[in-house]
C-alpha cells in the first residue's frame, strides 16, 4: 500500500465505505488519525511547547485530538481557533468539546485584529501543528487563513502539517504564496496527487503516510473501482 495515491474523491469514498459499509465510526478514524500524528510529533520533539492551529472542518478535528494526546504526553499545548467553537459539527465538535472540558487552553483569535497575539503565540512555540485546511480545501484560499498562513511562514518555526499543508489542493497542488511550508507533512491513509507535484516539495517537507485503522480491502476496493 506504500506507493498508493488517492484523489480527493477517492479519499472521500474510503471514508464513506469505512463508515457505512464496515461500520467504523468517523470518530474512531479521527482518533486514529490524531493519535498517530501526535505520536509522530513526539518522536521528533518529546518535550516543548506546541501550538495547534485548528480550522473549521475535520482537519481541525484531527488537531483537537493531536492536542489532547500531546498534553497527555506532558507537552505544553496551546490550541488556536479562528472560528466560534459552536460552528463545529460532528466528530470535530465532539473533540472540541472534549478538550474544552479537559481544560486544555483554547484561544479563539479572530483576524486581523488579533494577528499580534497569534504571532506572539507562534514565536513562543517549539513546534506548530497546521490543522487548519485539509482535503476539503476547494478553490482560492479565503481569509482568515491567508493571513494566518503568511504569519506562520514568516515565523520560521518547524511546522507539522496535518493531512496536507494548508493551501494545498489535494488534487492540484499548492497555492503559490499561500501555502504552509511544513517541516513534516503527515498525510492520512495514502499520498495525494497534490503533495507529489514538483512545486509541492518546498511546502510538504518530509512526507509521512499514516494509517487510520482501515482494513486494506477498503483501499483495494477503491483502487479497483
Ligand atoms: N479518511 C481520512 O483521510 C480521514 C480524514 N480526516 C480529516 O478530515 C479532513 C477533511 O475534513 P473536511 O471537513 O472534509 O475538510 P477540511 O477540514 O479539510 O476543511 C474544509 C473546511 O475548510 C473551509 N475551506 C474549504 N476550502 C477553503 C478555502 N479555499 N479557503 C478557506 N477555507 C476553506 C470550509 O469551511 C470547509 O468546511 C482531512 O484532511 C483529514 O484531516 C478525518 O479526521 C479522519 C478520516
Ligand atoms: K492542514
Amino acid at each position: 500500500m506504500g506507493s498508493t495515491v488517492l484523489t480527493r474523491s477517492q479519499a472521500r469514498a474510503v471514508d464513506d465505505i469505512a463508515i457505512r459499509e464496515y461500520g467504523i465510526p468517523g470518530i474512531v478514524l479521527m482518533e486514529n488519525a490524531g493519535r498517530g500524528i501526535a505520536e509522530l510529533l513526539l518522536k521528533e520533539s518529546p518535550t516543548g511547547r506546541v501550538t495547534v492551529l485548528c480550522g473549521p472542518g475535520n482537519n481541525g478535528g484531527d488537531g483537537f485530538v493531536i492536542a489532547r494526546h500531546l498534553a497527555i504526553a506532558g507537552l505544553e499545548v496551546m490550541v488556536i481557533i479562528c472560528t466560534d467553537p459552536k460552528n463545529y459539527h460532528g466528530d470535530a465538535a465532539t473533540n472540541s468539546q472534549i478538550i474544552q472540558k479537559a481544560g486544555l487552553p483554547v484561544l479563539q483569535l479572530s483576524m486581523p485584529e488579533n494577528l499580534d497575539r497569534l504571532i506572539s503565540e507562534l514565536q513562543n512555540s517549539d513546534w506548530i501543528v497546521d490543522a487548519m485546511l485539509g482535503s476539503g480545501t476547494q478553490g482560492a484560499i479565503r481569509e482568515p487563513y491567508l493571513t494566518i498562513i503568511n504569519a506562520v511562514n514568516g515565523i520560521g518555526k518547524p511546522v507539522l502539517a496535518v493531512d496536507v499543508p494548508s493551501g494545498v489542493d489535494c488534487d492540484q497542488g499548492p497555492t503559490p504564496d499561500a501555502t504552509i511550508q511544513a517541516r513534516i507533512t503527515a498525510t492520512l491513509v495514502a499520498a495525494k496527487p497534490g503533495l507529489l507535484t514538483l512545486e509541492a516539495e518546498e511546502y510538504v517537507g518530509r512526507l509521512e503516510v499514516l494509517g487510520i485503522g482501515l482494513p486494506n480491502i477498503i483501499l483495494t476496493q477503491i483502487l479497483k473501482s
